[in-house]
């Protein structure tokens, strides 16, 4: 199943630099390692913004709910979800 999710985050202004950076540092971790398992299968920038658009390939909702929910960054991002199903003008056959 795949999902369309944008994250924007929201660090609090109050936040620690050396908090803050710990917390990306250890979010890239957890990223890329899902990136390698074929669960985040893209993961891009919005540009002039602090959010990102990423597609994820999970088995369920739950699994989607689990992941996210679990990623270091997850207290302070506000995360849209949205389904996502073929197209059917869509020349690709990788996607599912
Ligand atoms: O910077 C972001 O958009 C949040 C984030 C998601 C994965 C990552 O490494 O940072």
């Amino acid at each position: 199943m795949l999902f369309k999710v944008e994250m924007t985050v929201r660090l609090p202004a109050t936040m620690p630099v050396a908090e803050a950076e710990a917390l990306k540092t250890t979010e890239r971790e957890v990223a890329q390692g899902l990136m390698r398992q074929g669960r985040w299968r893209h993961l891009w920038r919005v540009a002039g913004r602090y959010a990102n658009v990423s597609i994820f390939d999970v088995d369920s909702v739950e699994q989607l709910h689990q992941l996210l929910s679990g990623l270091p960054l997850f207290p302070y991002m506000d995360i849209d979800v949205a389904p996502l199903c073929r197209h059917p003008s869509s020349i690709r056959d990788d996607d599912r």
